[in-house]
């Protein structure tokens, strides 16, 4: 299998990127870069290339490049981000996606989504609704993915700033997520509740290795403990701004 992955070079305006749901604390650029790094080194050591999106210096938030695009099969959604100073992002992801042979559609005003809202697993696809993305975002979504053979469900979402902020998958599609922050576990068949908030979120790198936060080491455990193995790195930078492991990437599993 052909894994590549998007990622998106931090702009230096980083530290001026949006925070919602927790309080603002500086943010050291020097070091998000070389945390930025290690990320794209830990995709390329479990076998992922990776093509950058064209910087977006001038957005603070553009490192999240996961926010503007949902790819589904050969089909990339170019998003509405929900925040107006986020718009200006999808230009460079749309070019990239494009150039690299993926067919294009868009959401469309008055819809927003941010892709950081959208929980795919075998053909389901969970959309958080309440922050970011509304109805119309949703129910556009849905428009392109169910001919597809999707099915799309939106998912009350009020506690985190994006449904990837509260859960995850993991390689057996058992979804995670610490429950202080998740509105409704019961909407997932098998949810497994995790021990910290930096726990909820893991990359599928392959069948059975996921990549997480170095921030949640008891999770990794009961990660391990499941027979994962767990590449674990350091998001401090991209946390005091509300970003986790999945948002500085587009996985695209062509
Ligand atoms: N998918 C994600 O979790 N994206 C994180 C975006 C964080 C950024 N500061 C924002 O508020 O948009």
């Amino acid at each position: 299998m052909n894994r590549t992955a998007l990622v998106r070079r931090p702009s230096p305006r980083l530290a001026d990127g949006l925070v919602t749901h927790i309080d603002r604390r500086p943010v050291d650029v020097d070091l998000a870069l070389r945390q930025w790094e290690a990320y794209v080194t830990a995709l390329h050591d479990a076998g992922w290339q990776t093509v950058e999106v064209p910087p977006a210096d001038g957005c603070p938030d553009s490192v999240f490049v996961e926010d503007t695009v949902l790819v589904y099969g050969n089909l990339a959604v170019i998003s509405r981000p929900g925040a107006d100073e986020r718009k200006p992002e999808t230009a460079g992801t749309e070019t990239t996606l494009r150039d690299l042979g993926y067919r294009i559609a868009h959401i469309e005003a008055p819809g927003t989504l941010d892709g950081g809202d959208v929980l795919k697993h075998d053909g389901t696809v969970w959309v958080g609704l309440g922050g970011r993305t509304n109805q119309a975002g949703v129910d556009q979504l849905a428009a392109q993915l169910e001919p597809l053979g999707a099915t799309v469900i939106g998912v009350p979402l009020t506690k985190v700033l994006h449904l990837k902020s509260a859960v995850t998958a993991l390689p057996d599609g058992t979804v995670v997520g610490f429950e202080p922050l998740v509105d409704d576990p019961s909407v997932w068949p098998r949810f497994l509740a995790v021990p910290e908030e930096a726990g909820s979120h893991v990359v599928v790198l392959d069948g059975g290795t996921v990549l997480m936060s170095a921030g949640a080491p008891r999770t990794k455990e009961l990660f391990e403990a499941r027979g994962l193995r767990v590449v674990a790195v350091d998001l401090t930078e991209f946390e005091k701004l509300e970003g986790c492991v999945t948002c500085l990437s587009v996985r695209l599993r062509g």
